[in-house]
């Protein structure tokens, strides 16, 4: 029997013997059942102790009570329940004693009554514990009973009840103790509900458990968590996640993150929330009226929220399944300070007026006006994203209060740098296969080559800690989740990931092998002959491509494409497979293009050569809305004959099948999603 089946019978126990108890304590009120002898004072005190009626009656009720409900569904069928049961136990424990105690003083001193020495007969009796000072040797010698002539047969009276309350005080006592070891291993070892009934979260060490309007603080314990694993383990059966919400922070690699995303939702035709044009309101906070096709709150939820939008859970919740997986992706401020200027330079005024990045972190008050279009990219960039405040001046607790309402949301939280080990706690998070999380870095720019002029990203270390002082709402937020990152390394095992990522990179360089010309080397948007996989250029930098190897045969070129997709591209794939009949001209008629977005795309997909006009009077890098220019929908051709068309491409495994790719063990997955296997 667990610890929860334990429970329920020591409760019914308690239950019994409790009103046992009860009853026998008022019974003995009323010897030969008339209140007469109540009313003259003519009980003894061990009855008016009240042994059955508060110890082994409220004290033994309200410990069963608490234990019942550790072994039923609810509020306490937890460890913290099996926890204060310890303590409940332990007050049924003194209400046992007390009661022992009185019952068998009771059953020692004998009744009150008229006593007629059985010796002398013709004496008159007087009201008196004739048995007093016998310690009990009275109820072996049954002829000295008779000298009690009123109440009548009050010794047999006084004897029964209280050996039925010695008797069940007995029990309680027992009963008590038992639960308390059981409590113990509850606690430590888990209920049989596996702690399911609690709502359960983490607040400074301690896990605050809500028990209707009750709340309940248990002592940290040192023992694992209660809630599953982040992480599965590779013998574990797992059920891979397909409701996910990826907040896609900027210049945080989030770009090569959305690929895997779309990859996996296009292969098990899951459902996007895409934008109407390629941000879901940006940068204002997030709206559900931003998602293309929204229908009202009839509509149906969303399987997959994940491009640029500034978060707001309210409105999230409005269109995401409960059992959504909340993750993203931060990056070390000062990197994705470099990136970010680099990027936004030509639509974020405060970037703009600077001389270089060094010339911006000496004084970036002189440039930043927190007023200004375009400047959210130019302080605490993260911290906006999550849609708080940026602008507010740093403080400890401000800082902790954004931390624990991302934490509160958020499963995981990936990091740019360790991008391969983030994968891996991804992947097992997800329960996804490896497949789906290998990719090749996409959005990448190159500065300082020499035709960057302009864009001088050097830094001192002076410049350095101004920028983060700048920014350090965001420092606070990579320093925090960076150690919560490596606790869930540690927790995962570091043999384990290392042996992970060697996987992980020898699969990349497989596919890169046989996918990518040159290897997988990075080229210039202008000179990737496949127009539709030349990325999409934001002001002044270069962001790189990729192109695939020659000669591909179609299928092979398809299953490739799919990894170095860009982003836009990829985007106005799925939005032609969710939107079957929304082509070209019915996606424009039905598109409102957001305001801050500019319109730039249509060179992009037209086959510009990659860098974006402005001179639409697009206002800068923001993604913009789609245009008739997009080629069928969005289908990017290839010059290798891989159309991208709407529907299914196959994944990787014609590749493992012919040989060219090694295959991996999958996670075990219990229940196969569309199409089983990798997602590419
Ligand atoms: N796998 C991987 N590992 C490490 N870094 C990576 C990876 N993939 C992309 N990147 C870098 O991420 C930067 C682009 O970020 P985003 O795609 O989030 O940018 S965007 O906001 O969507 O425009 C961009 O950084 P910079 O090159 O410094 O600008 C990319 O190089």
């Amino acid at each position: 029997m667990c610890t929860t089946g334990c429970s329920r019978v020591i409760a019914i126990c308690l239950y019994i013997l409790a009103g046992v108890s009860i009853v026998c304590n008022i019974i003995l009120f009323f010897p030969d059942f008339s209140p007469e002898f109540s009313k003259n004072d003519q009980i003894t005190e061990e009855v008016k102790y009240m042994g059955g009626f508060i110890g082994g009656g409220i004290l033994a009720l309200i410990p069963a009570i608490h234990i019942h409900l550790t072994s039923s569904k609810g509020c306490c069928n937890n460890r913290c329940g099996m926890f204060l049961s310890i303590g409940f136990a332990a007050a049924g424990v003194a209400g046992a004693v007390y009661s022992l105690s009185a019952a068998g003083l009771g059953l020692a001193k004998g009744p009150y009554c008229e006593y007629v020495d059985p010796k002398t007969p013709t004496a008159t009796g007087e009201w008196i514990r004739p048995f007093e000072n016998s310690t009990g040797s009275y109820l072996e010698d049954k002829k000295l009973w008779g000298g009690c002539m009123k109440p009548e047969g009050v010794v047999e009276f006084n004897l029964t009840l209280f050996s039925i309350l010695l008797f069940s005080a007995g029990v309680q006592l027992v009963l008590c103790l038992i639960q308390m070891v059981n409590g113990l291993f509850g606690c430590l070892c888990g209920t049989c509900a596996g702690d399911k009934g609690a709502v359960e979260s983490r607040e400074e060490g301690w896990r605050v458990q809500v028990m209707g309007p009750l709340r309940y603080r248990c002592p940290p314990l040192n023992i694992q968590p209660a809630s599953p694993p982040l992480v599965s383990t590779s013998s574990q059966i797992c059920r891979p996640h397909t409701h996910l919400m990826f907040l896609k922070t900027h210049k945080t690699a989030s770009s090569t993150l959305i690929n895997m995303i779309y990859r996996f939702g296009d292969q098990n035709e899951l459902r996007f929330a895409l934008p109407m044009g390629y941000l879901l309101g940006y940068p204002f906070e997030f709206n559900v009226h931003r998602i293309k096709g929204y229908r009202g709150p009839g509509g149906g939820k969303y399987d997959v929220m994940a491009n640029h939008l500034r978060f707001n859970k309210a409105e999230i919740n409005k269109v995401m399944h409960g059992d959504t997986f909340y993750f993203s992706i931060l990056r070390n401020p000062l990197k994705l300070a470099e990136s970010s200027f680099a990027y936004f330079r030509d639509i974020c005024p405060a970037f703009r007026k600077a001389k270089s990045l060094g010339d911006f972190a000496n004084n970036p008050s002189k440039f930043y006006n927190p007023h200004a279009r375009n400047n959210h990219y130019a302080r605490n960039l993260l911290w906006f994203d999550f849609g708080m405040d940026a602008n507010v001046n740093f403080s400890e607790e401000l800082a902790h209060r954004g931390e624990a309402l991302i934490r509160k949301t958020f499963k995981l939280i990936l990091l740019t740098e360790y991008f391969d080990q983030s994968m891996v706690l991804l992947r097992h998070a997800l329960c996804w296969p490896l497949d789906a999380v290998v990719s090749f870095t996409l959005n990448a720019a190159i500065y300082k080559s020499p035709k960057d002029k302009g864009v001088d990203l050097s830094l001192t270390e002076a410049q350095r800690e101004k920028l983060r002082e700048w920014n350090a709402l965001d420092w606070h937020l990579y320093q925090t989740f960076n150690r919560s990152f490596w606790e869930d390394v540690r927790r995962f095992g570091q043999e384990r990931m290392d042996q992970e990522v060697a996987l992980l990179r020898t699969r990349r360089d497989n596919l890169a092998h046989i996918c990518l010309r040159n290897g997988g080397k990075r080229v210039e948007a202008q000179n990737i002959r496949d127009k539709g996989l030349r990325p999409y250029q934001c002001g002044s930098i270069r962001i790189l491509g990729y192109e695939l190897q020659p000669d591909l045969d179609n299928a092979t070129a398809q299953i490739c494409m799919k990894l170095i997709r860009p982003e836009m591209q990829y985007k106005e794939l799925l939005d032609a497979k969710q939107f079957p009949k929304a082509l070209s001209s019915t996606v424009e008629s039905t598109t409102a293009t957001d305001e801050n977005e500019p319109v730039r795309i249509a060179a992009l997909l037209r086959g510009s050569g990659g860098r974006a006009s402005t001179s639409s009077g697009a206002t800068g890098c923001g993604r913009a809305s789609t245009s008739s220019g997009a080629t069928g929908g969005g289908r990017a051709s290839t010059s290798s004959g891989a159309t991208g068309a709407a529907g299914r491409l196959p994944a990787v495994e014609p590749l493992v099948a012919a040989g060219r790719l090694p295959a991996v063990e999958p996670l075990v997955v219990e229940v196969p999603l569309v199409v089983p296997g990798p997602g590419l």
